[in-house]
């Protein structure tokens, strides 16, 4: 628990200017490995979210918890790191996807072979190895510098980085039944749920003065009501698909997190995913990425 509460200790260095800084690449790296995992730490706190996984209770989910999640974010420390340096050296997207799966299995071991992480290792990852790369080019962090070194520099592989024939993943099963898109979309795309749709509607949030936790849940909603979560079609199919954008939807005409119903909205939504046992783990996990991005780009954490 002391190695928690390092971890989640507050930060002092919070401006752009300062991540931009002359101190160390390593340091650096390290510091952006740091808020990858406080990020992830910052969306499995986040409560109520509809049927995932939080401190508070375990959603739709009955082969995982929070302590799962709490282990393989350990995991994951050494793993952020190295993709974040891999970037700044310019590596191949080979060789960030070798770190990936080594990440991926890593974090079977530490979960005892739940799935807890796989959608975030692709996402943050690359965004670290993004941040490394805009570190490299003496570039000042922003959402833009960032997304565009993911596609100057990846942009082609990750294009091309589509499911092999044998994959039997359940996002590859969803891909082939629904034609649900998924990561790999995400990935191909430069994170568009991250940067157009997430991002802003945290900042939106925190721009009215509704704080961070109302921030994240706009930002949650906002995604589940635009993305293609194969978790969502795995689990429910098109009409959990259809239940979770509509649900999402609604909330996000009525206010979001402005109206002055929303927690109970929120509560509400919860117990009915978890009734029919949806998860929108993609857009968990999105969260998760635009919590590190703000972050990176000198936000409050
Ligand atoms: C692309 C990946 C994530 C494969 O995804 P696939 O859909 O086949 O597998 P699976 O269903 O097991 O996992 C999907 C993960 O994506 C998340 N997810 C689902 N929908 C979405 C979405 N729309 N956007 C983002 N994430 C999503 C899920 O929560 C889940 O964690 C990945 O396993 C992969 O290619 N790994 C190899 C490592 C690699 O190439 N890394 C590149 C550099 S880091
Ligand atoms: N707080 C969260 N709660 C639940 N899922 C999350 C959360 N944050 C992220 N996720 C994502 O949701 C995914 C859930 O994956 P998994 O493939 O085990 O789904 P599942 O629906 O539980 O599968 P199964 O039907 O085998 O139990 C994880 O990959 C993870 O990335």
């Amino acid at each position: 628990m002391a190695e928690l509460s390092a971890l989640l200790a507050p930060r002092t260095v919070r401006t752009p200017a300062t991540v931009a800084a002359p101190v160390g690449d390593r340091k650096f790296c390290r510091r952006i490995a740091r808020l990858a995992v406080r990020s992830l730490y910052a969306e499995l706190a986040l409560y109520p979210k509809p049927g995932l996984i939080s401190l508070v209770d375990n959603g739709s989910h009955e082969d995982m918890t929070a302590e799962t999640f709490l282990r393989s974010m350990f995991a994951l420390r050494r793993y952020f790191l190295d993709i974040a340096e891999a970037g700044m050296a310019g590596a191949p997207f080979a060789e960030l996807k070798r770190l990936g799966l080594a990440a991926e299995e890593r974090m079977l071991r530490a979960t005892l072979g739940t799935n807890t992480h796989r959608g975030a290792i692709f996402c943050l990852g690359l965004l670290s190895a993004a941040i490394g790369r805009c570190r490299a080019a003496g570039a000042c962090l922003s959402p833009g510098a960032i997304r565009n070194a993911l596609i100057e520099h990846w942009g082609t592989e990750l294009g091309a980085h589509s499911v092999d024939a044998g994959t039997q993943s359940h996002g590859a099963k969803a891909l082939r039944r629904y034609a649900a898109t998924g990561a790999r979309e995400e990935g191909a795309r430069g994170f568009p749920s991250v940067f157009e749709v997430g991002l802003p509607a945290l900042r939106r949030t925190l721009g009215q003065g509704r704080g961070m936790r109302r921030a994240r849940i706009d930002a949650l909603f906002s995604l589940m009501a635009h993305i293609s979560d194969t978790n969502v079609y795995h689990r429910g199919g098109i009409n959990g698909a259809l239940t979770v954008r509509s649900q999402a939807r609604a909330f996000v005409a009525r206010g979001g997190s402005a109206a002055p119903d929303w927690e109970a909205r929120a509560l509400a939504r919860h117990r009915d995913f978890v009734a029919a046992r949806l998860s929108p783990g993609g857009a968990a996990d999105l969260l998760g990425a635009v919590c590190f991005v703000h972050a990176a780009c000198g936000g409050e954490g």
